[in-house]
């Protein structure tokens, strides 16, 4: 696991630079990689740079590693905010394809409101997720996987229905930890002093992934830490 200590603005140019680094190496003995993303406030400045990188996009698929049970127009979006960070001008440049994006479908009118359809979507292409970029909560919580809350404790190796989340919007669907746990590489960010607590948890060897699940990253074989945070 490696740290990078630095201001935001410098975090996020070089963690976009180590994001695309690590994929072009991982498309050396790929003909393609899925790469994870989330939502949330943390991760739209990586986006941003990630709309100029030169890597071959074609071959990179976008999965959400978690989605907010509402419409793909909705502010609370988590595929919006990507799509208009970064990935609308990917696709405007001719570098991605329309087709290398999977966002999850909130359809009401099914029992598991698009969840099955989903993990099928993400099993067609290898069923597990080579890069995921992830941001910590202040509760450290990560994807939609919160502490001591059923989400962190589910067996399940897909994506999983969490119905009752502690932050709203209350629906979502998220991999599950089995799913995170499968990834080649993850990047994780702790951006703001807000976020301190939930930092010094994850670097307390006592406190158990249920009562912090962005330690998870702890246990995938290559994992990067931004953060800006100061701890006294
Ligand atoms: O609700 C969510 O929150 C987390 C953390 O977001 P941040 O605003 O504290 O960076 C995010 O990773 C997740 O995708 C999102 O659904």
């Amino acid at each position: 696991m490696k740290t990078i200590v630095d201001r935001r603005a410098d975090l996020e140019r070089r963690a976009a630079k180590e994001i695309i680094n690590n994929i072009e190496n991982l498309l050396e003995d790929q003909d393609y990689i899925n790469l994870g993303i989330v939502g949330g406030s943390s991760v739209s400045g990586i986006f941003n740079h990630l709309k100029d990188s030169k890597i071959a996009w074609d071959k990179v698929h976008i999965f959400m590693v978690d989605e907010r049970l509402v419409s793909l127009d909705s502010d609370e979006s988590n595929f919006k905010l990507a799509k208009e960070s970064f990935l609308d001008k990917l696709i405007e440049s001719g570098k991605l394809t329309e087709e290398n994006l999977h966002p999850f479908i909130y359809d009401s009118s099914q029992k598991n409101y698009g969840l099955n359809k989903y993990r099928k979507e993400l099993d067609k292409y290898g069923g597990e997720m080579d890069v995921v970029i992830l941001s910590a909560g202040e509760d450290g919580h990560t994807a939609s996987l919160f502490p001591k809350h059923q989400s962190i404790k589910e067996d399940f190796d897909s994506y999983i229905l969490v119905d009752n989340s502690p932050k709203p919007p209350a629906r979502r669907i998220s991999a599950s930890k089995n799913l995170i746990l499968k990834s080649k590489i993850s990047f994780l960010l702790f951006f703001g002093q807000k976020k301190a607590d939930a930092y010094k948890s994850f670097l307390d060897k006592d406190i158990a992934i249920e009562e912090c699940p962005v330690k998870l990253v702890k246990d995938i074989d290559e994992s990067y830490i931004f953060t800006d945070i100061l701890l006294d």
